[in-house]
C-alpha cells in the first residue's frame, strides 16, 4: 500500500501527526507519518467551516483535482486527501529542504548559477502545467519549497498559508503581479512569463524589482515598468538581458517558456539536474 498509488481510502488513525510546518487562513500544515509504511508527507488540515464561510468548496476542490493530476519533478504532489466531521486533509510531498524564501532571506541574493537553476526549474514545472491547462499557478517566493537535495517545488494550491517562518506580509502583495493582472483584465498564460522575470530580479538582488512603500506605488511601477538595475550585485548582461524581455507590458511580446529555456544565460548557468551545487 505505497501512499502514492494507493486508493486507499485514508484516515487520520493512519498518520502519526508530527510538528507544524506552517500555518494561515485556513488551517495548518503538520509534518506526518503514515504508519504502516513510515512514510514521512506533509498532512494539510482545512476546517471545513472556514471553507464554507468564505463559500470556497468550488475553488478548493479544482485545487485539489488540478493538485492530484500534477506529476513533475518542481510540482509538489498532492498525493490524496481524507475529511472528517470538521476537517479536510490533504496528503501532501513534504519538502525536507523547507522554504526558498528562507534559503533567499540567508543569503541575500543567490548566485547567477543558482538563480538560473530555479528559473529553468520554474519554467520546465510552468511549461508542463500549460501543457495542462493550468495557468497562474500563483508563483511567488512564498509557494516554493525545496526538497532533500535542494530541487525546487511549487507548492501553492491557491491558499495563502503563512508558515511558521517570521514572515513580510507577503499575502496581498502585488510585488508578483503582472499589469494585466493588476489592471483586473483578463489574463492568460503570459502572466506566469511576466512573474518569472519579477522572480528571477528577486533572485538576483534580493528584492522585487517594483518593491514600493506603498501598494499604490508598486501598481505604480508596475504599470509604467519602471525597471532598474543596481549597480551591486554585480549581475551579468545576459541575466539583465532575459528579466528585460520578461518585464515586457505587452504580454503576447514576453519571451516565452520555450525561449527562456534557450536563452543563453540559462544555458550557460542553469544545472541541468535542477540542483546547484553549492
Ligand atoms: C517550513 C519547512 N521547514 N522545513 C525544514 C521543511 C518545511 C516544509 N514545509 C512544508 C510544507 C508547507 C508548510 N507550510 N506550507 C505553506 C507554505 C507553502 C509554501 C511556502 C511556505 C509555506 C507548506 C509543505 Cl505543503 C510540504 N513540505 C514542507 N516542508
Amino acid at each position: 500500500q505505497s501512499i502514492e498509488t494507493s486508493k486507499k481510502k485514508w484516515s487520520i488513525s493512519d498518520f502519526d501527526i508530527g510538528k507544524p510546518l506552517g500555518k494561515g487562513k485556513f488551517g495548518r500544515v503538520y509534518l506526518a507519518r503514515e504508519t504502516k509504511s513510515k512514510y514521512i508527507v506533509a498532512l494539510k488540515v482545512i476546517f471545513k467551516e472556514q471553507i464554507e464561510k468564505y463559500r470556497l468548496h468550488h475553488q478548493l476542490r479544482r485545487e485539489m483535482e488540478i493538485q492530484t493530476s500534477l506529476r513533475h519533478p518542481n510540482v509538489l504532489r498532492l498525493y490524496g486527501w481524507f475529511h472528517d466531521a470538521e476537517r479536510i486533509f490533504l496528503i501532501l510531498e513534504y519538502a525536507h529542504g523547507g522554504e526558498l524564501y528562507r534559503q533567499l532571506r540567508k543569503l541575500g541574493h543567490l548566485s547567477e548559477r543558482q538563480a538560473a537553476t530555479y528559473i529553468a526549474s520554474l519554467t520546465q514545472a510552468l511549461a508542463y502545467c500549460h501543457e495542462k491547462d493550468v495557468i497562474h499557478r500563483d508563483i511567488k517566493p512564498e509557494n516554493l519549497l525545496l526538497d532533500h537535495e535542494g530541487r525546487l517545488k511549487i507548492a501553492d494550491f491557491g491558499w495563502s498559508v503563512q508558515s511558521r517562518s517570521k514572515r513580510h506580509t507577503m499575502c496581498g502583495t502585488l510585488d508578483y503581479l503582472a499589469p494585466e493582472m493588476v489592471e483586473n483584465k483578463a489574463h492568460d498564460y503570459a502572466v506566469d512569463n511576466w512573474t518569472l522575470g519579477v522572480l528571477c530580479y528577486e533572485f538576483l538582488y534580493g528584492a522585487p524589482p517594483f518593491e514600493a512603500e506603498s501598494q499604490t506605488d508598486t501598481f505604480r511601477r508596475i504599470m509604467k515598468i519602471d525597471l532598474s538595475f543596481p549597480s551591486t550585485p554585480d549581475v551579468s548582461a545576459e541575466a539583465k538581458n532575459l528579466i528585460t524581455r520578461l518585464l515586457v507590458k505587452d504580454s503576447s511580446k514576453r519571451l516565452s517558456l520555450h525561449k527562456i529555456l534557450e536563452h543563453p544565460w540559462i544555458v550557460k548557468n542553469a544545472d541541468p539536474m535542477g540542483i546547484c551545487p553549492k
